[in-house]
Formats: structure tokens, sequence, C-alpha cells
């Protein structure tokens, strides 16, 4: 998989060198560009936002260096290919869909990304228009909050997706049980020692018994489910 950022802070994605998805990189299972927005805005002062028509307070970020940006990283037209080829273009933004695990295995199937990291109070409108022209562009929402840009969402979802690609997590059985893998939260995990400050392992844990033991991490599943999460439960 290729994966293309574009951003105002480069060096927030050195943390991409690291841990799993660092290995990733060397492996050649997964090739990264990021690349600063400024490069693309030519004037004396590399200016990237302007005010907002309309007025209100903050600043928009300007359409020119965005869109020379994904000119630069978007093959032509790609949108309407049968195939769906060409890169799934994901800007994180509040007004997004949620980002969710289902998300992240939609996304890790795909071949190219190109994340946008918009900054200030959002990015012109014509940039997401004139980008759906031309290809896949989803809005991705991290949930209910508000960040001050999108850096944070897109390092985020770049490590939900790389650990799905195959290869990149060393034994796959790892994510099978998982928090929302299986659309439930994970049960309690418990390691050594057999007791620690007064507190004891679950019995059933200590007992051999697979059978007892994936009943008792079932039901575990769903109490924790309907306790801090029933949403989940439809
Ligand atoms: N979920 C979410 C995304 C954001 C962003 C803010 C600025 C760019 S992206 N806030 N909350």
């Amino acid at each position: 998989m290729r994966i293309d950022i574009v951003t105002i802070f480069p060096t927030f994605f050195d943390a991409l060198d690291i841990s799993l998805l660092g290995k990733a990189k060397s492996a050649g299972l997964l090739e990264l560009g990021v690349h600063d927005l400024r490069d693309f805005a030519h004037d004396r002062h590399r200016s990237v936002d302007d005010t907002p028509y309309g007025g209100g307070a903050g600043m928009v970020m300007k359409p020119e260096p965005w869109g020379e940006a994904l000119d630069a990283l978007i093959p032509e037209r790609s949108a309407d290919r049968a195939d769906g080829s060409g890169p799934l273009v994901i800007f994180p933004s509040p007004a997004g869909e949620v980002f969710t695990q289902a998300s992240a295995r939609a996304f890790a199937a795909e071949s190219h990304l190109v994340f946008g990291c918009g900054r200030y109070e959002g990015i012109d409108q014509r940039v997401f228009d004139d980008a759906a022209e031309r290809s896949r562009v989803k809005l991705v929402s991290m949930g209910d909050y508000v960040l001050n840009g999108g850096e944070v969402a897109v390092l985020a979802m770049i490590e939900a997706i790389g650990r799905l690609i195959p290869g990149v997590v060393g034994n796959p059985e790892s994510l099978v049980e998982e928090s929302h893998e299986d659309g439930l939260l994970e049960y309690p995990s418990y390691t050594k020692p057999a007791e620690w400050r007064g507190r004891p392992v679950p019995p059933v844990l200590l007992s051999g018994n697979h059978g007892a033991i994936a009943a008792w991490r079932r039901e575990q599943q769903l109490e924790r489910t309907r306790r801090v999460r029933p949403d989940l439960l439809g």
C-alpha cells in the first residue's frame, strides 16, 4: 500500500518511522510520502490560508495550494474508473462519517490512500468538490470532538489501517480477538503472577478447560459491551 499525506506540519509524521509502521515501511509493506502544503504555495510568504468570505472568526485554507498538491498525487480522472482504481482521498473532518474498525478494514484494502490534513477553520469547499471530480473523496470524523488539525486524526487512522495490512502484525491471530473486531468490546486480560496485591486471576483461566475459557471470555465481552457500549449491541 502507498500512503501520501499533505500537511503544513510534515515533521508531525516522523512518528511513523517508529515501531510497527516503521518496520512495515522497511519491509516494503508500506510506502509513505509526506508532502508540505507550503511547497505548493508560490507567493512570497507561501501562504496557505486567508480570511473567510462572509466574515467570521479564524482563517480558511486557500484552494490553490491544495489543488496543486492533489493534482500532483491523483492521476487524471480516476474517480469514474469502473474498478474504482486511483487513490481514495481522505480528509479528517468533524463533519465526516465516523471512523470505525470497519472503516479501517475497508481502507486497508485500498492500494493507495491520500490524506489531506486541514487546519484553521477548514479548507475551501471547492477543494473537496474539485477533488471529487477526479477521485473518490471521503470526509472522516474521529468522533464528536474538535481538534485543531487533521494530523492527529491521520496518525490514528494510519495506525488503525497499517496494522491490518497483511504481514505488518507478526501474529494475525492477535487481530481477531480485539475490541470492535467482532463487534463487541474485548474481554479482560491477565498474565503472571496468579495473585497480585491479593487479587487472584479468575480461576477458569487457570483451568486448562479451553471450552470453559472461551465461554467465560465471550460472556465477559457481552457483559462489558452491555455495560459500556450498549449501542454496539444494536
Ligand atoms: N473528528 C474531528 C476531526 C477534526 C478536525 C479538525 C481540524 C481538521 S480535522 N476535529 N474533530
